[in-house]
C-alpha cells in the first residue's frame, strides 16, 4: 500500500450486490427490516455515498429503472453508454426505424407473397427486456408497407412490473393493433418458459411448439388465456387463440423479435430458428436490438460501443483479476461488466459457481452464497490477484419473487457473506468497493396500473449505495464525494489499484 493524494493503493475487492437500493424504511422494505449489522454499518460508515443507478445518468430514458446489464455496463465502462432501450426509442423518434432498409426490404417481401409477419416479444412496459409500446411503431410499419396479416406472440411478464397486470397489457396490445388496423394476439405463454436463460430446453420447447406449430391451450379471449394458470403471470401456459385460424409460422413467414434485451430471450431465439429450419421452413428474423445468438438474427437497432472499460484497462497494465458468480449473474462480472465483449482479457480468470436442480428461491433464498463467498476469501487470499470482482445476486433474484419474508432472508444471508468477505479482505490487506448495480428489494409493493397496491419484486430508479473500506486499519480516508452515478465506479477501482482512469472513462474518482 502507498499513499496517493490522501488515499491507499493496493489490491482490492470489487463487489457489487445485486439489487441493493437505497430507499427510506418502510414496511415494504425488505434490506430496512432485515438484520443486517454488517451493510448497516458500512452504509452509515464515512466512506459512503449514494449513486445514480437509473434512467440517464447511465444511459437509459429518464425515469426508466435500473437494469443488471446497463448496470454492469456502466460499472465496467466508467461512463453512461445509451443503453439499447433508449437507441430504439430514438430510432422510433427520428424515424430511422421505420425507415430501416433492412426492415422495408422484409415486409414488402410479405406484402406480394402474402406471408404473415410474427412479431414475439415480452408484453408489459417493464422497460428492462421489452416495451409494448414499441409494437405501435412496428405495426404502422406493417400496415404502411402493406403486409396482410401481422400476429403477436406475446409473452407475459409478471416480474419487471407487478404480477397479474398480464390482462392489462394484453388489452393495451388490443387497442394498438386497432390503432394501427392491423395485427391481432395469436399466442400467450409466460415469461418462465418463453425467457428462460439457464438452459432448461423443455420450458423453451413449450415456447417453441406454441409459436412455431400453433400448439397451445385454445383460449377465446385475454381473460382466458391469463386465468389458465395459477402461477402468475411469469407462468402463463402456452396458450392459442382460436379466433386467429392458423396461429403457427408457415414456409415464408417473417419473425420480428422485439425484445430489446438479448440474454433472456435468446434462447428461445436460437431454437425457434433451429426448429424451423428442421422443419424445411424458410423464414426471416430481424431483431428489434442485437441478439447474441447462435444463429445470425440481423438488428434493426445497432449496440452502443462499450470498450475502452475496466476490462481494458487492466489488460492494459497488466493486472490479474478473478471473475465470481453463480450462474444467474456469471454473465454480469465478465460479459457485462467488459462492454459485451465475450472475450476474456489476459490476467483474467472466471469462476462460475453452479447450483443442482431448477431453483426455488423463496425456499432457498441463500442460493449458493456460501460458494460464491468461498469462492472470493480464497481468490482474495492470493497475493497475485490484483483485484477480485464478485456478484452478489440473493438481493436481486429473491427480491424478484415478490416475497418479502424470503428477500429478508436473502438480504441476511447476504449480509453475512459481506461481513466474512470484510474479514477475508482485512487478512490479506484489500480495499473493497461495495455497490448496487440497481434498486429491487427496498421497495417491494408497486401500484398496478389499476390503482391497487401489489406485491413487486421488480427493480427501483432509487440509487444504490456505494461504500469503500479502507484496506486494515487506514482511517485516513477523506469522505466520499455526495454525487456520484455508477459510471465512477470504474476510475475509483483504478485509483484504489494505483492506476489513472481511462481515457475513455468521463466518470470520476470518487477519491
Ligand atoms: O431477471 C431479469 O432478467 C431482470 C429482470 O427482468 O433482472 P436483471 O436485470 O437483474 O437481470
Ligand atoms: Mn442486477
Ligand atoms: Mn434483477
Amino acid at each position: 500500500m502507498s499513499a496517493s493524494e490522501g488515499a491507499f493503493t493496493g489490491p482490492g475487492i470489487l463487489l457489487v450486490l445485486d439489487g441493493w437500493g437505497h430507499a427510506d424504511a418502510s414496511d415494504d422494505n425488505a434490506l430496512a427490516l432485515a438484520r443486517t449489522p454488517v451493510l448497516d454499518g458500512l452504509v452509515a460508515s464515512r466512506t459512503s455515498t449514494l449513486a445514480e443507478a437509473s434512467g440517464d445518468a447511465v444511459g437509459l430514458l429518464p425515469g426508466t429503472v435500473g437494469n443488471s446489464e446497463i448496470g454492469h455496463m456502466v460499472i465496467g465502462a466508467g461512463r453512461p453508454l445509451p443503453y439499447d432501450s433508449l437507441l430504439v426509442q430514438q430510432a422510433i423518434d427520428n424515424g430511422t426505424l421505420r425507415a430501416h432498409p433492412q426492415l422495408g426490404v422484409l415486409l414488402d417481401k410479405l406484402a406480394v407473397s402474402s406471408g404473415t409477419l410474427h412479431l414475439i416479444g415480452l408484453c408489459s412496459d417493464g422497460q428492462i427486456h421489452a416495451n409494448v409500446e414499441h409494437l405501435s411503431e412496428l405495426l404502422a410499419a406493417a400496415a404502411a408497407h402493406q403486409v396482410q396479416r401481422v400476429l403477436i406472440h406475446a409473452i407475459t411478464d409478471g416480474r419487471d412490473v407487478a404480477d397479474h397486470t398480464g390482462k392489462t397489457y394484453l388489452s393495451r396490445l388490443t387497442e394498438l393493433t386497432a390503432w394501427a388496423e392491423i395485427g391481432q394476439i395469436a399466442t400467450v405463454i409466460g415469461r418462465g418458459y418463453a425467457m428462460d436463460k439457464a438452459g432448461n430446453l423443455d420450458l423453451t420447447e413449450e415456447a417453441v411448439t406454441l409459436v412455431a406449430d400453433g400448439r397451445g391451450a385454445p383460449v377465446d379471449s385475454i381473460h382466458d388465456a391469463v386465468t389458465a394458470g395459477e402461477r402468475g403471470d411469469e407462468w402463463v401456459p402456452a396458450a392459442v387463440f382460436t379466433t386467429v385460424g392458423s396461429a403457427g409460422v408457415a414456409d415464408g413467414d417473417a419473425v420480428l423479435w422485439f425484445n430489446f434485451r438479448s440474454d433472456r430471450i435468446q434462447q428461445f431465439a436460437d431454437r425457434l430458428s433451429e426448429h424451423l429450419l428442421d422443419t424445411g421452413r424458410s423464414v426471416d428474423m430481424v431483431s428489434l436490438a442485437q441478439y447474441d445468438t447462435r444463429a445470425a438474427i440481423p438488428a434493426l437497432v445497432q449496440r452502443a460501443d462499450a470498450s475502452g472499460g475496466l476490462a481494458d484497462e487492466l489488460a492494459t497494465v497488466g493486472l490479474r483479476t478473478v471473475r465470481i458468480a453463480e450462474a444467474e449473474k456469471f454473465e454480469h462480472v465478465t460479459y457485462y461488466i467488459n462492454g459485451r465483449d465475450a472475450a476474456a482479457r489476459g490476467g483474467e480468470e472466471h469462476v462460475r459457481i453452479t447450483g443442482d436442480g431448477k431453483p426455488d428461491y423463496v425456499a432457498r433464498p441463500r442460493m449458493n452464497l456460501d460458494r460464491v463467498t468461498a469462492a472470493v476469501v480464497e481468490a482474495a487470499a492470493r497475493p497475485e490477484v490484483d483485484l477480485v470482482v464478485a456478484n452478489l445476486a440473493n438481493i436481486d433474484v429473491v427480491g424478484h419473487t415478490g416475497n418479502l419474508a424470503a428477500t429478508v432472508t436473502a438480504c441476511e444471508a447476504t449480509d453475512a457473506a459481506v461481513g466474512q468477505i470484510l474479514e477475508a479482505a482485512g487478512d490479506s490487506h484489500r480495499w473493497v468497493l461495495a455497490v448496487g448495480d440497481h434498486g429491487n428489494a427496498e421497495r417491494m409493493t408497486k401500484p398496478a396500473p389499476d390503482g391497487t397496491v401489489r406485491p413487486y419484486g421488480g427493480h427501483t430508479t432509487n440509487p444504490v449505495p456505494l461504500v469503500i473500506v479502507p484496506p486494515g486499519t487506514d482511517r485516513s480516508t477523506p469522505a466520499l464525494r455526495e454525487t456520484a452515478t455508477l459510471a465512477d465506479v470504474a476510475p475509483t477501482v483504478l485509483r484504489l489499484l494505483g492506476h489513472k482512469p481511462g481515457s475513455a472513462m468521463t466518470g470520476r474518482p470518487l477519491l
